[in-house]
């Protein structure tokens, strides 16, 4: 039976307690999961903080790029472990962690590594009162030990987005790992070992969250700052945790995005990225759509084109060919995604596809599969409209006016993204000027360019990551003033 370990100080920690790690495929036990308890957190948070004290918080820049480029490098020799990890861990199709995923894992640390080598900090020189100068420059120092919580959706992805910029910043992490998704972040230990990063720079705890390794982290007075990915309520008992000892948080939270096809669009583009961000990764995508809104004079023409594309996609286990929609996480999540399309139902929403769950063939049948799902006909106040379902599911309605669609988009807590169709360059930057979200698409989903700003607005998010902007959270900017 594989054992996904701890890894503290550069060693896997088994601890006596553990939980099962299963196959969202078929539900198949892949292994057992050792839990992290306060005694290996502190462990943890010691050994990150030591590591700061000794080798890496002594490392020149140049040295500590070459390693982060090493474990790039290690993870793309390693592609196919993480690959099968990754995949055993979610059931997601081979086609999108092969494309998205692993690449992306060695992806954030090169990004990162090659920024923090070139960027410059401010200086200026000023004259002073006395009639002299002075000189004063930016310096950025580590923040410390940060602590990396992460989801399920993209395990390697995105805690790569975090721990790539946190190293490359000269920080040391503790990760928390989702429940659902232990494997990557276990082997990425391998991997930092491999390659020679000093013990203690990188760790991993496994566990769950309340009464578990998540909150022992996230309150443990050794920790300087937390970056989260996940759920906006589980934000809110975050930012509860850092507000003991004044920590930083930046925070990556839910969404409840609206995707917005105008009539002048390019229609089979539209159909083809609205499909992509109802759908893919079988829905549990924080920047995907579950609110479609398309003009009126193509919206049953967009609606019938958009259930072809529901209904042609091959559901089924990573290894078929041609598969697009993999299943849910976990027996838990399925019934929260069933809830939702039972709701729609009983809310009376025309069922255009979908609403259930289909017959898998013999051992696939005790996996967490759903059918992608297009609902018309709810009014706003729906709750499948209101609240994230995180699912292959999405709910399509008319509007006319640019006026009626950014009102539409903007009428939700959340601020996540939007993504909008349309070949009229005025009608685009309008919207991308309305919109009230983080990341906006224009004629696209999901498009990525690791330099920009990343992260949501409202009850979406606390902060951005990408480029310079990760370097805001993961270093203390001190300003030296000199009289000369
Ligand atoms: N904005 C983004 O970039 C982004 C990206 C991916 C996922 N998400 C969001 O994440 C959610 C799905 O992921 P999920 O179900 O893993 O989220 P979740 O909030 O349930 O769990 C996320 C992580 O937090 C931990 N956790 C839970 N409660 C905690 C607590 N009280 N203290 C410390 N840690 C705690 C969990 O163990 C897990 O590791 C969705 O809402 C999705 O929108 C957002
Ligand atoms: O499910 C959410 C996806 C988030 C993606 C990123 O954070 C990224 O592409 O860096």
């Amino acid at each position: 039976m594989q054992q996904f370990l701890n890894f503290i100080n550069g060693e896997f920690v088994a601890t006596g307690k553990t939980f099962e790690n299963r196959a969202p495929v078929d539900n198949r036990v892949l292994g057992l999961v050792h839990e992290a308890g306060q005694r290996e957190v502190d462990a943890a948070v010691a050994a990150a903080r030591a590591a700061l004290k000794g080798p890496w918080g002594r490392m020149s820049v140049v040295k500590r790029v070459e390693l982060l480029h090493a474990v790039a490098d290690e993870i793309n020799r390693r592609f196919d472990d993480f690959l099968a990890a990754e995949i055993a861990d979610t059931g997601k199709p081979l086609s999108l962690a092969s494309h998205i995923d692993i690449p992306r894992g060695a992806a954030n640390f090169k990004v990162f590594a090659d920024i923090v080598k070139n960027v410059p900090t401010e200086s200026f020189e000023m004259t002073t009162p006395d009639g002299g100068t002075a000189v004063s420059y930016g310096l950025r120092t580590p923040v410390g030990v940060v602590a990396v919580v992460c989801p399920w959706n993209l395990p390697l992805l995105l805690m790569t987005w975090k721990v790539g910029p946190a190293l490359a910043c000269g920080n040391t992490v503790i990760v928390k790992p989702s429940e659902e998704t232990p494997a990557t972040a276990t082997l990425l230990g391998e991997v930092m070992k491999a390659v020679g990063v000093p013990d203690g720079v990188y760790n991993v705890v496994h566990g769950f969250g309340p009464g578990s390794a998540g909150e022992f982290l996230t309150k443990h007075p050794g920790v300087n700052a937390i970056t989260f990915t996940g759920e906006t309520r589980t934000g809110e008992a975050i930012m509860a945790a850092a507000a003991k000892g004044v920590r930083p948080v930046s925070f990556e939270l839910g969404g409840k995005n609206a995707g917005i096809v105008f009539a002048d669009a390019d229609f089979d583009k539209a159909v083809a990225g609205i499909t992509r961000s109802a759908f893919e990764n079988c829905g549990q995508v924080c920047l995907g759509t579950e609110r479609v809104y398309v003009q009126r004079p193509i919206f049953d023409r967009f609606v019938a084109a958009l259930k072809d594309k529901a209904e042609a996609l091959q559901i089924g286990p990573s290894e078929q060919p041609g598969v697009g929609l993999g299943p849910l996480i976990s027996a838990e999540h399925k019934q929260k995604v069933l809830g939702y399309y039972a709701k729609a139902k009983a809310e009376g929403a025309t069922i255009v596809t979908g609403g259930g769950a289909p017959q898998m063939p013999g051992a696939l049948a005790e996996g967490h599969w759903v059918q992608p799902t297009i609902w018309t006909g709810l009014p706003e106040s729906a709750s499948v409209i209101r609240e994230e379902i995180f699912g292959p599911c999405c709910h399509i309605a008319p509007f006319d006016t640019e006026d009626e669609a950014i009102a539409l988009a903007n009428a939700t807590d959340y601020g996540l993204a939007t993504t909008v169709w349309t070949q009229n360059l005025g009608t685009a930057h309008r919207m991308a000027s309305a919109i009230e979200v983080g990341l906006c698409w224009i004629n696209s989903w999901f498009l990525r360019d690791l330099r920009t700003a990343f992260g949501g607005a409202k009850a979406s998010g606390i902060g951005r990551e990408g480029g310079v902007h990760s370097l805001e959270f993961y270093t203390e900017l001190r300003n030296v003033m000199i009289k000369l």
